[in-house]
């Protein structure tokens, strides 16, 4: 859940609530002549206020390197007293911006401090890069001072970039949504769906969530606390998919014993994927206990 970084009270807010990620944002959230407010608030939080109990992780949105803002925000939010879990850094486009961002780290971080980060992925040019920046994403964390966690999708700058207009079906992204799921999980990355901006209309993002969800989104990007339930609950398997993976992996086990690959489970042909997608849910679950 974004939280805009020079916003104290929003901020108290998004400590209290049960998200599993708070992102404070220095970027798009936070208006241009605001900048500064936002990462003195973002480093006296993490510095005094950050509590123990919160729940979920802690990442700070920081400019994007093109700003000339972004080594201030690292600076000061990696010198804290209280690191942040993640980086989320916007607007990538190349495999060079992430050797600058691995060279401020090696320079910032002390000692074993290691840092997740998360990509995003919102320009045409980005999307023409991908394969590269994941692959080389992935490499500088084998000896850099970051773990590559997952690509974000920025709908908002991604439409801004190509020229598109938003529908409610959501063609004008298909592609690309497509394309950042299937290269996040080829390189064993969490793959983090676009924002719903009308925040007020519940409904809409929750069928944009099963859409997400259906489509292998791991989660979903959210703005406002009313979010926060109906996108939990979308990417949770419910009790229906709960009943139906523990039958058929229990199915699967006894026909695996008398030497049956593929058999018949509620009418469907079932053999080693579908076994496989019954796994995924019961982790999934395993995961958010
Ligand atoms: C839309 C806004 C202005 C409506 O804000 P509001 O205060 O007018 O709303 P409200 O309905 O009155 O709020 C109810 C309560 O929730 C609080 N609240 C409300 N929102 C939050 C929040 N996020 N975090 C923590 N608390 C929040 C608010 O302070 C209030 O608290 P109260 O009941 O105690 O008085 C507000 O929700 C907000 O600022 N959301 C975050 C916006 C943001 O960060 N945008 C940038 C991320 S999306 C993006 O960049 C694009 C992307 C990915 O890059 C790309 O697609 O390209
Ligand atoms: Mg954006």
């Amino acid at each position: 859940m974004y939280v805009p970084g020079d916003d104290t009270k929003k901020i108290n807010k998004a400590v209290g609530l049960d998200v599993d990620f708070i992102a404070l944002d220095c970027e798009d959230g936070v208006a241009i002549n605001r900048k500064d407010d936002a990462r003195k608030t973002i480093r006296q939080f993490l510095d005094e206020l950050r509590p123990k109990s919160i729940k979920g992780d802690l990442g700070v949105r920081v400019n994007s390197i093109d700003t000339g803002l972004c080594g201030d925000d690292l600076t000061s939010c990696l010198s804290s007293k209280n690191i942040p879990d993640t980086i989320l850094l916007p607007k990538v486009e190349s495999t060079e911006e992430l050797n600058w961002f691995a060279d401020k780290t090696d320079s910032l971080l002390k000692n074993d401090q290691k840092i997740n980060l998360i990509v995003y992925i919102e320009t045409a040019l980005a999307f023409v890069n991908l394969t590269h920046i994941c692959q080389h994403a992935v490499e500088l964390s084998n000896n850099k001072r970051f773990i590559a966690a997952g690509l974000v999708f920025g709908s908002d700058d991604f439409c801004a970039s190509i020229g598109a207009s938003r529908t409610e079906d959501c063609s004008e992204v298909s592609y690309a949504r497509q394309k950042l799921v299937l290269t996040a999980k080829a390189f064993n990355l969490q793959a983090i769906d676009m924002v719903y901006i009308k925040y007020k209309d519940l409904e809409g993002l929750r069928r944009q969530c099963e859409q997400g969800k259906r489509m292998g989104f791991t989660g979903k990007q959210v703005i406002h606390p009313s979010q926060v339930p109906v996108v939990q609950e979308a990417f949770l398997p419910n009790k229906e998919q709960m009943e139906w993976a523990e039958g058929l992996l229990k199915a699967f086990e006894e026909h695996q014993k008398s030497g049956k690959g593929a058999f018949t489970y509620r009418g469907s042909m079932i053999d080693m994927p579908t076994m496989k997608q019954a796994q995924n849910v019961l982790e999934l679950s395993k995961l958010a206990k």
